[in-house]
């Protein structure tokens, strides 16, 4: 299930975005004493990011990580980690804890495991953003990985996974999309018209495992809000 939320600028919807996610994570921590969210990396976020960081709620009651992240150091330009700690990470979100996907120098299967049992500390998520590519692929689940069917198993245990894309850069970690689609609240962020084309031809099939975005936009028992601007 979707529901659309289009705005006429990226700034316009950065703003009621950042407004929206400040008030249910001001709710989840009245309601329970804390929250958690999830951000995806690449180039849409960066304004999110800033008014995000601007809100002045209780962020020393949030636990902040990521969707997914590319296996470099946190140092890298390509680094999502980077990214959220220099854009989001400021101001009054400074006192949130942080909670990276890249703890470790080898991606190995215990390191994943291990990772999955501290994640549960703070799962389900109460706030979890998507990002999507082009190719359909959101997360680090990508359809020209041989861990497609693994990421997005409905059965699987709610977890960290190792991707290894074929057509994009790095080895990822990345939640998988048992533990996504549990969050309380669920997001697909994009802009451009590029990417709301990828949507259209989201729509229109239901093969999961050739656009991974359909698992969450056409799941029947989550409203997936899509949030868009030109
Ligand atoms: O590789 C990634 O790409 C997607 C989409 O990024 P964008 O640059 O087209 O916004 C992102 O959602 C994901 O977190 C990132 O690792």
């Amino acid at each position: 299930m979707i529901i659309n939320n289009t705005f006429q600028s990226r700034p316009q919807l950065d703003k009621k975005f950042a407004l929206r996610i400040a008030k249910q994570l001001a709710a989840a921590i009245a309601d329970k004493g804390s929250a958690s969210i999830a951000f995806s990396g690449g180039s849409t976020p960066k304004g999110l990011f800033t008014e995000l960081s601007n809100k002045n709620i209780d962020w020393s009651k949030v636990t902040v990580t990521l969707v997914d992240d590319r296996w470099v150091d946190t140092t890298n330009n390509d680094s999502n980690d980077r990214l959220l700690r220099e854009n989001l990470l400021q101001n009054y979100a400074t006192n949130a804890t942080f909670f990276s996907l890249k703890q470790a120098n080898n991606l190995t299967e215990s390191y994943l495991a291990d990772l999955t049992k501290l994640a549960n500390d703070f799962m389900p998520l109460d706030v979890a953003i998507l990002g999507m590519g082009e190719d359909g692929h959101t997360a680090s689940i990508f359809p020209c990985s041989a861990q497609v069917h693994q990421g997005l198993d409905e059965n699987a245990e709610p977890s960290l996974i190792k991707v290894v894309p074929t057509t994009a850069p790095y080895e990822r970690v990345t939640f998988n999309f048992a533990a996504l689609i549990q969050s309380s609240n669920l997001y697909l962020h994009v802009v451009g018209q590029s990417k709301q084309d990828v949507i259209s031809q989201a729509l229109a099939n239901d093969d999961a495992t050739q656009m991974p975005i359909r698992a969450f936009l056409q799941n029947k028992d989550k409203t997936c809000n899509i949030f868009w601007a030109e």
